[in-house]
């Protein structure tokens, strides 16, 4: 397909399409593929939408034809022989039920949708695109359809299809299992069209016109009822800077514990003026209304800017994204001329990115990319996703237009560079996000594959960067092999995010947990703005699990929604994007959500089920309290979690949180044996065993190569969360805080070359030399207290907020702004694309 049977009209703005794709024909039902926007489009390509005006139907045959619209929902079109229009005006002016109605089709580019058409014999479709400049995306709502669709045709009969045709009175009911809950907005009583001179609604709904509940009642899946989605606002586009930003309390960071081991280490910045980014980048981190660097920023942007690798070590929420989204943009931008991408013998484009981003799940992807492009917005540097669960043709189709950062998941990745779409041989940047799993069991492999079998140069030619708020040592040793003389950085109190999270822990009977859940949501609703709940995600171990818990608050009236990864993409995507404006506030997860995930204003993470490693319970954690707002996260443990109490004393010791004393003997009693749970992880260090790592007192991890501390210097005064497990005696350290921090380099076991800073600003070693051993810097830098937050572009008004409860009281806890469709701030996941 492509751009073959496009035909660009006299009209500038029009495409017409004169050869659609018939993907599917068994005689009675098509399925098209109305691909065409890409011939005329403009870059930036992803933010324009196409608006079929017309599709016409020139056989003289009896049909009956079904529209996927944006609104996910199946309607008939009219019976008739003639040319139909399918416009904004007409979807607004007619009464759904009025044989004439259809609803507007809004296209985002090169992006098909599903026309339905019943009838008895092939026919040859026709449809204008007319080209539509959108404030808004509203793309997402139809890609529900290809996968409804899809399946439906493929289970139903074509008598069941016939049963279609029963028009106009009503919209078109799929079978349960089929069917979107989604209702359309003019189905609904206080739908208010926008007036066509409204530029920011494009003829949807306002975003407080939307119900929860829908006409379609119990079609929306299992005959329970489920909140409906808001549209949603695209703040991937920043056309205008939001109007109203939010307080956050960065006083948590200012005395961050900071650490950095290896040689040479450059020194952090204080601001983003001071950096060496480019200048267009730093315009739109003033967009993003970053006012300062957050602590991992101001250390490892002058570190990736210098070329350095780098190994950093982060709590959960303090903008790893952008510590390494920076340097590479800017690095991007500064050797622009190396990018872009060149046709093979054959004619196939292959793209030859600079850039590669690889995180473990789709959703962190999708949010990279997003936080990407805001970052990248007019700078001409292209951000391309590529994840599973979607159609690799729209990915590929993308990369055909040239990319300079991938962002991907491995296995997609692999599949796009063995089909030869792409090659790795030019990337100058790779960067690994929850680099600790990456390189875990799970994805080890695949990642060795990509990064040393896959004409990627080599470390040195290459720059990597690989971030996590975890990094346990066997870890470090594995990420060694990627990097080149490398920097460890770690920043915080690696487990927990300081004291920002407060920290409860509940000793349950597994029979109880349901009503000890149903305690706490209730409490969060009565705490909540307006009757809605506070966002809270609750994690549990299994998919099953999460599917049953689901079921059971839906049947007991709470508005949840689950998402684990046996769902499809599709409905992965909604369920997030559900939670995160709030219209479906309770998310049931399994640990596919723990990672990396932003959503603004998670108030409370319930661990329903304890993980069974600790790095897993905190990252789980670290879905609240992020960006220096405060969040409870409450777990049930129960007999069976016995093996992880000492990691969680340890954590919560760590973190200054409340250990309640019946854990400690849980702890004093798998001390002296009973662990159970084989080889599995649960912490690092000093509570452990054997191959087990139960805890070590010091969260997140230190750089492995220092077992003796070569080259640490450290900044803070702090227990930091890791340690370079180069440094096992500290020699060259250069420490910026004078604690346990999060991690160390594991290169340092005996410390060898720390530098230290003792307080931050009087560089720690007065003589200015490197190699010494450790001392302390405090970070007092970091002070944003009164800077206003907001990481949206999107200036749609926010109305109200959720109550900020007291922390120290245990009650609902971290609050933020939210509006009628949600919380404010930016809504990253962006789905682009089809299952
Ligand atoms: N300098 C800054 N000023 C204000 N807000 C920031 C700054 N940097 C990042 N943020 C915001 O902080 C939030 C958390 O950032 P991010 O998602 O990058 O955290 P993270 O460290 O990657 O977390 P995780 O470990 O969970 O992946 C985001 O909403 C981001 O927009």
């Amino acid at each position: 397909m492509g751009k073959k049977g496009i035909r660009k009209s006299s009209s500038s703005s029009t495409v017409e399409i004169k050869r659609p794709h018939i993907v599917k024909n068994n005689g009675h039902a098509f399925r098209l593929w109305l691909v065409g926007g890409c011939a005329t489009s403009p870059s930036p390509p992803h933010k324009h939408l196409f608006h079929v005006q017309t599709l016409q139907i020139p056989t003289p045959i009896f049909y009956q034809l079904f529209l996927k619209s944006p609104f996910d929902t199946w309607l008939p079109g009219p019976t008739t022989k003639k040319i139909f229009h399918v416009t904004q005006d007409s979807a607004r002016c007619l009464p759904p039920t009025s044989p004439n109605w259809t609803p507007p089709l809004f296209l985002p580019l090169s992006i098909p949708f599903n026309v339905f058409l019943l009838c008895a014999s092939p026919v040859v479709f026709r449809a204008t695109l007319l080209y539509k400049h959108p404030f808004k995306l509203f793309h997402y709502y139809y890609y529900y359809y290809y996968y409804y669709y899809h399946r439906c045709y493929q289970n139903s009969s074509s008598s069941s299809l016939h049963s279609f045709s029963s028009p106009h009175k009503q919209p078109f009911t799929m079978p349960w299992s089929f069917a979107s809950p989604y209702v359309p907005p003019h189905h609904h009583s206080n739908y208010i069209p926008p007036s066509s001179d409204d530029p920011a609604h494009h003829g949807f709904p306002r975003a407080g016109a939307w119900p929860r509940g829908g006409a379609r009642g119990a079609s929306g899946g299992r005959g329970l009822s489920r909140p409906r989605e808001p549209y949603h606002r695209n703040s991937s586009f920043p056309a205008e800077e939001p109007e109203n930003g939010e307080a956050i309390n960065f006083d948590a960071y200012e005395s961050v514990p900071v650490e950095a081991s290896g040689k040479n280490v450059p020194p952090p910045v204080n601001v983003f003026d001071d950096t060496d980014l480019d200048e267009g980048l730093k315009k739109n981190i003033k967009r993003c209304k970053y006012v300062k660097p957050t602590p991992v920023q101001r250390h490892a942007i002058p570190i990736a800017t210098a070329g350095r690798d780098l190994m950093a070590c982060a709590q959960t929420g303090s903008g790893k994204t952008a510590a390494f989204c920076f340097p590479i943009i800017s690095g991007i931008l500064k050797g622009r001329s190396s990018s872009g991408f060149s046709p093979v013998s054959r004619g196939v484009a292959v793209a030859y990115p600079t850039a590669l981003i690889l995180s473990p799940t789709r959703e962190l992807s999708c949010q990279i990319r997003d936080e990407a492009n805001k970052f990248a917005f007019q700078t001409g540097v292209k951000v391309v996703v590529a994840y599973g669960g979607s159609p690799i043709i729209q990915q590929l189709r993308l990369l055909e237009k040239g990319v300079d950062i991938l962002v991907a998941t491995p296995g997609r990745l692999v599949d796009i560079i063995e089909r030869e779409r792409v090659s790795l041989a030019r990337i100058k940047y790779l960067a690994l996000d929850e680099a600790d799993r990456m390189l875990d069991m799970g994805f080890e492999r695949q990642i060795r594959k990509i990064v040393e079998e896959m004409q990627m140069p080599p470390p040195g030619i290459r720059q990597t960067l690989l971030f996590s708020a975890t990094f346990p040592n066997d870890i470090q040793k594995l990420a060694s092999d990627f990097l080149l003389d490398y920097i460890f950085l770690t920043v915080g109190r690696v487990g927990s995010s300081t004291e920002l999270i407060v920290q409860k822990i509940e000793l349950v009977h597994d029979t109880d947990k349901r009503d000890k859940l149903v305690d706490h949501l209730r409490r969060q609703k009565f705490h909540g703005t307006n009757g809605k709940h506070a966002l809270t995600l609750v994690f549990v171990e299994t998919k099953r699990g999460a599917d049953a818990l689901e079921n059971w608050l839906l049947k007991s009236g709470f508005p949840a929604i689950a998402i684990h990864g046996d769902k499809v993409q599709l409905e992965r995507e909604r369920a997030l994007r559900s939670f995160k404006s709030g219209n479906t506030p309770i998310l049931v997860a399994t640990d596919v959500a723990s990672r990396g995930l932003d959503i603004p204003h998670v108030a409370h993470v319930i661990n329903f089920d304890l993980p069974r490693d600790i790095d897993d319970y905190v990252h789980r954690i670290g879905r609240t309290g992020r960006a220096g707002k405060s969040g409870l996260a409450t777990a049930f443990f129960s007999d069976k979690n016995s093996p992880m109490a000492k990691a969680l004393v340890g954590l919560l010791q760590e973190a200054n949180q409340e250990v309640p004393s019946w854990l400690i003997q849980f702890a004093e009693g798998s001390s002296s044996g009973s662990r159970g749970y084989g080889s599995q992880r649960y912490s690092r260090g000093s509570y452990g065993g054997g191959s087990q790592r139960y805890s070590s007192g010091s969260y997140g991890g230190r750089d492995f190569r220092n077992s003796t501390e070569p080259e640490v210097q450290s900044y803070n005064s702090g227990s930091c969360g890791g340690r370079d497990f180069r440094n096992p005696t500290e020699p060259e350290a250069q420490s910026y805080n004078s604690g346990s921090c999060g991690g160390r380099d594991f290169r340092n076991p005996t410390e060898p070359e720390v530098q230290s800073y003792n307080c931050y600003g009087s560089h720690g070693n007065a003589d200015g030399v490197e190699s010494v051993s450790r001392t302390s810097y405090i970070d007092t830098s970091y002070d944003m207290q009164n800077s206003l937050i907001e990481t949206s572009f999107d200036s749609l008004s926010i109305n109200c907020s959720y109550d900020q409860t007291d922390v120290k009281s245990g009650e609902l806890c971290g609050g933020g702004k939210v509006g009628e469709d949600g919380p404010s701030g930016y809504a990253s996941i962006v789905p682009t694309g089809w299952d």
